[in-house]
């Protein structure tokens, strides 16, 4: 899906393609889907060893976060954005405050500077993502399953006024479309009551009208 955001809140153009379980990507140019095959086959190893090492460290076996996203059938969106877009080009703000909906995102940039994430004292820090490497964020659904105790953070791009041209690759990772993730029993008790309403990934999706592949983030309606 090739989309041009350039509103008074948005300011992007970008490719969104399904990267996972199964790679849609335009036939042209060969190029373009040879290196996102070989990038997301290779990324598999990342997103396994992400998974052990949170379930882990949050007190499971290591191979409870596979099971219960179901993460060989995990839905990955990949987006391909420019800051600014090529056409028109609107303030500075790249992308509005948001969350991710999935398990994590993971992000690459071809220069350095932009992205912002909120505190949890309300203050915007910019993010220093060092060259050739990856900034994994947490996203809502690990929030979900976690009834709050890993929080999936405000982010926003900030394009300083244009003057700079970015290109990055944001790939939020999901659970399969047909996992229900609800908060685990483990982070339930009478202290910490059920913080979000359980759906299917693919309904939390759709939940505010998009398409699956637009993957936006439906976590205020969940919370109860
Ligand atoms: O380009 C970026 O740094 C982040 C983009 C983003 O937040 C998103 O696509 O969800
Ligand atoms: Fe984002």
């Amino acid at each position: 899906m090739w989309g041009l955001n350039c509103h008074a809140g948005e300011n992007r153009e970008y490719l969104k393609v399904v990267a996972h379980p199964q790679l849609h990507c335009p036939a042209k140019p060969a190029t373009l889907s040879e290196v996102l095959e070989e990038y997301f086959e290779r990324f598999q190893d990342v997103k396994t060893g992400l998974a052990r090492a949170i379930s882990k460290i949050l007190g499971f076996e290591e191979g409870y976060i596979e099971k219960v996203f179901d993460l060989t059938s995990g839905f990955d969106v990949a987006a391909m954005n420019v800051y600014p877009p090529n056409f028109q080009s609107k303030g500075s703000i790249g992308v509005p405050s948001h969350t991710d909906p999935g398990f994590f995102v993971s992000l690459i940039q071809d220069v350095d500077g932009g992205l912002r994430v909120l505190s949890h004292k309300g203050k915007w820090i910019n993010v220093y993502i060092p060259r050739n490497a990856f900034l994994i964020q947490i996203g809502d659904h690990l929030e979900i399953l976690t009834n709050g105790k890993y929080k999936s953070h405000v982010h926003q791009v900030v394009v300083d006024n244009n003057k700079v041209r970015r290109i990055s690759l944001a790939t939020l990772h999901g659970p399969s479309l047909d996992t229900l993730v609800i908060p685990a029993s483990e982070f339930v008790d009478q202290f910490h009551p059920p913080g979000y309403r359980g759906t299917t990934y693919k309904e939390s999706l759709e939940a505010n009208g998009h398409y699956e592949i637009e993957v936006q983030s439906c976590l205020e309606q969940l919370r109860l």
